[in-house]
């Protein structure tokens, strides 16, 4: 089965496109690099995969689940972080799983266990009792992360999680993130970084509403770097 399963996907603003027949798959329990530049259609692409537009054209999968025909389930399995921290500041990082948890309906023991599960997986555990406000921003990320697993997704997608972060946090979060899909977590991770992405890594390269390679890192690399390759890559489509 595939973790994210897209097919036929346009959508446009006011007669723009921003997204033009985007197709791919991803098995469950990888990680996906999705690669292109400020305005290639990322983050319209993720208002697609979490519902928040409706597209009028194609179709979207989450873990087997038609995210049209059957959204309930389709959403039960998706975890998000969005480019904008969205903590609250005045709460402690338990606090503010422990909201959440409560708003998916994990309560009692099971809420606390849940949490120390997530914070030892993001290795934040001796943070719990501080407010969101004391963190670094790689540690308020952590957090965001943390917190998007609480329900178990089975698809975690993250949306430039490390923007705004120096070059040490943004290596731990990337590490981290890499390492979720050890219990099968297919991941879905957009930037316009290069450096982020690693050889092995399943890559696909989004630009001007189009995916122009789809494939492993190294393949598309070649005997460059891969930011130069992205970067000849968007140039000759721009
Ligand atoms: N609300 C909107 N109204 C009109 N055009 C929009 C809107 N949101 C995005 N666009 C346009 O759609 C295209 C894709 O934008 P999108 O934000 O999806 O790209 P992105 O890859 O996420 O870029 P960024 O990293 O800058 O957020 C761009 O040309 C953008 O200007």
């Amino acid at each position: 089965m595939n973790g994210i399963s897209v097919k036929n996907l346009s959508y446009d603003y006011g007669g723009k496109p921003a997204l033009n027949n985007v197709s791919f798959e991803i098995e469950a329990g990888s990680f996906c690099a999705l690669l292109g530049p400020n305005g290639a259609g990322k983050s319209t692409l993720f208002n697609l995969l979490t519902r928040l537009f409706v597209p009028p054209q194609g179709q979207i999968e989450i873990a087997g689940h038609n995210l049209h025909t059957d959204p309930r389930a389709a959403l039960a399995q998706l975890g998000i972080v969005f480019q904008q921290t969205t903590l609250d500041l005045d709460l402690t990082v338990y606090q503010n799983l422990s909201y959440f948890a409560a708003l998916h309906g994990i309560s009692g023991r099971q809420r606390s266990v849940r949490i120390e599960e997530v914070l030892d997986r993001l290795d934040i555990a001796d943070r719990a009792k501080q407010k969101a406000r004391t963190l670094n921003g790689g540690h308020r990320r952590r957090t965001e992360i943390a917190r998007a697993l609480l329900h178990k997704p089975a698809v975690l997608l993250l949306d430039e999680a490390t923007v705004g972060l120096d070059a040490a946090a943004r290596a731990s979060i990337t590490d981290h993130v890499h390492g979720l899909t050890d219990d099968g977590t297919t991941i879905l991770w957009a930037t316009h970084l290069a450096d982020e992405v690693r050889p092995d890594d399943r890559l696909i390269v989004l630009h001007q509403a189009e995916i122009l390679a789809d494939g492993f890192a190294r393949d598309l690399q070649k005997d460059t770097s891969l930011q130069e390759a992205f970067l000849a890559m968007t140039r000759a489509n721009a």
